[in-house]
């Protein structure tokens, strides 16, 4: 593909024209060019740091690897005969090593051969929205879009406004899934995945984690239950739990760092992670050039075009867009908007009826997530709760995941939980919760099963292994049935 002279480039600049522009490489931008180049149209990514973005370098990836050795070193911990073999620690060396593997050493030529093999163009630099259908990166070198520009550029950590916090040194995210070094006392500031995640890793990697948490409990997305046993696996891994705790303020003058609590007392770490949300990455890609506001998140249609910029050639898709921070569903809406601009390219009326081609209708059915602590909390759909306050005519199903044959012999004391949310007017599951070991891989058949809207009398005849962790779905529907 051979980029042309734009003719109608902003003056001063020449341009190149590519059919479609992304800007961001993360996993969303990454695949939201795969899908455009899939549809016939030239396509250039445009990347300020590393081809696969925070995912694969400071997110998903690292810390995936630094938790998968505790979680097996407690799986085996929780079978006679397998536990004699696992008397020590974890070697934190060979922990972390694994991890920088995974991480290509923070190296992205894997990605960018996967990108040249694709027939895709990578600019590397910041780009920033220069006026319609135009891209111009570290202010010199301007793209062009026959079609459409994708902004991809996802997220960073959002830190409160805090007495003392900068002086802190606070980690962010990118700390805790990269540092080299094992702290002795790690403070943890906040109650969402982030925080419980990388309070099981360092804590398993030999930390000394304290959990300070300013609402009355863990992951308050999910139902109630998965934030109440992935406390107690973590105070029984050691971790202490503060609910209810905020920080009023910080202290650090060159050693460790001091934190002022509500209510009087304090707190002396050798580093604090804050783990309270995130941000756009749009303060700085010239979306005042469009007519939109810098630092905002981009909303966005059901195809991911966005919504306050006219034309239909301007969008946003993963974290950037708020619908759903996590990778599969940044990739879901990739390939969605990567069909949506591939169909408007060829003068097609995209397909944008809920569960159409090019509707990312799963994100607003509740999409998917599996928290990888000890034990896993998974979650897809509505909870009671949402079911109840979206109107719908609900009941909860749960059962005990440790009654089910193949849990207790996955490993001795299984504890867990699962919950069904079946709307009762239409018979199909709307929202399930499965919490214990090894149940991240269970979550699929719940995922099919919403969004399929399969009936629940044909569920019925979807007869699980026995003896597998699976049975509880029969369990399950015969507490439903009666
Ligand atoms: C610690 C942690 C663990 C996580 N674990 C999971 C998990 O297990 N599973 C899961 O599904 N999700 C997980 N997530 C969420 C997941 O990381 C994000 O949902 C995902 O990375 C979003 O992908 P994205 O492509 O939209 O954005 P990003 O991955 O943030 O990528 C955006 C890219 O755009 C680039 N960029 C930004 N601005 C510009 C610019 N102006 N010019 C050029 N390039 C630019 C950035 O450098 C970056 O490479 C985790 C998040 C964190 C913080
Ligand atoms: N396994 C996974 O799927 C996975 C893992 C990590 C992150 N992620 C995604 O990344 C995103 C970011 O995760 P996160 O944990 O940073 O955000 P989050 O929004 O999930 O949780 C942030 C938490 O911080 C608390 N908080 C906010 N401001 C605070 C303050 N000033 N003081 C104290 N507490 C405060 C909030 O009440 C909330 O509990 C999430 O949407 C998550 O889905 C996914």
């Amino acid at each position: 593909m051979t980029p042309q002279l734009q003719q109608n480039a902003p003056e001063g600049y020449a341009a190149d024209e590519y059919d479609v522009v992304v800007l961001g490489g993360g996993p969303t931008g990454e695949n939201l060019a795969d899908r455009a180049k899939a549809a016939g149209l030239s396509t250039v990514l445009v990347e300020s740091q590393l081809v696969g973005g925070e995912c694969s370098y400071w997110a998903c990836m690292p810390s995936k690897a630094l938790l998968r050795p505790a979680a097996a070193l407690a799986h085996a911990r929780a079978l006679p005969g397998a536990k004699q073999a696992v008397s020590g620690p974890l070697d934190a060396a060979a922990v972390l090593a694994r991890r920088d593997e995974f991480t290509s050493h923070w190296h992205d030529d894997g990605q960018v051969e996967w990108l040249r093999a694709t027939g895709i163009d990578l600019v590397r630099g910041h780009g920033r929205l220069a006026g319609e259908r135009a891209v111009l990166v570290d202010g010199e070198r301007l793209l062009t879009a026959r079609h459409a520009v994708a902004v991809c550029t996802g997220t960073r950590a959002a830190l409160p406004h805090l007495p003392g916090l900068a002086e802190a040194h606070p980690w962010t995210s990118r700390d805790a899934t990269s540092s080299a070094v094992v702290p002795r006392r790690l403070a943890i500031v906040g109650g969402g995945v982030v925080a419980v995640e990388m309070a099981a890793a360092w804590r398993a990697l030999g930390s000394e984690v304290t959990l300070l948490v300013r609402g009355p409990g863990l992951l308050p997305r999910m139902e109630p239950f998965a934030g109440e046993l992935v406390a107690a696996g973590l105070a029984e891994a050691g971790v202490d739990v503060r609910l209810a705790t905020a920080v009023t303020g910080l202290h650090r003058d060159g050693g460790p760092v001091t934190l002022d609590l509500d209510g009087g007392g304090r707190l002396e770490a050798d580093e604090v992670l804050y783990a309270t949300g995130r941000a756009p990455h749009t303060d700085d890609i010239g979306l005042e050039t469009v007519g939109l506001t810098p630092g905002s998140w981009l909303e966005v249609d059901e195809s991911c075009a966005v919504t306050g910029v006219a034309g239909g050639w301007l969008y946003a898709a993963g974290d950037v867009n708020h619908r759903a921070l996590l990778t599969h569903q940044g990739k879901y809406q990739a390939r969605i908007a990567g069909a949506a601009i591939g169909a408007r390219a060829r003068g097609e009326k995209p397909d944008t009826a809920r569960w159409g081609a090019h509707a990312a209708s799963a994100d607003t059915a509740g999409p998917p997530q599996v928290v990888f602590t000890e034990p896993e909390a998974t979650a897809v759909g509505l909870t009671l709760r949402e079911a109840e306050q979206a109107g719908l005519r609900v009941r909860a199903v749960d059962h005990d995941l440790g009654r089910v044959a193949g849990a207790s012999l996955y490993g001795d004391g299984y504890r867990g939980r699962a919950r069904l949310v079946v709307d009762l007017d239409r018979e199909v599951l709307v929202g399930a919760t499965f919490v214990g070991p090894a149940v991240a891989e269970l979550l699929h058949s719940a995922t099919v099963a919403v969004v399929g809207e399969v009936p629940i009398s044909r569920l019925w005849h979807a007869v699980p292994s026995y003896p597998t962790i699976s049975e509880v779905w029969l369990r399950l529907l015969e507490t439903y049935r009666g």
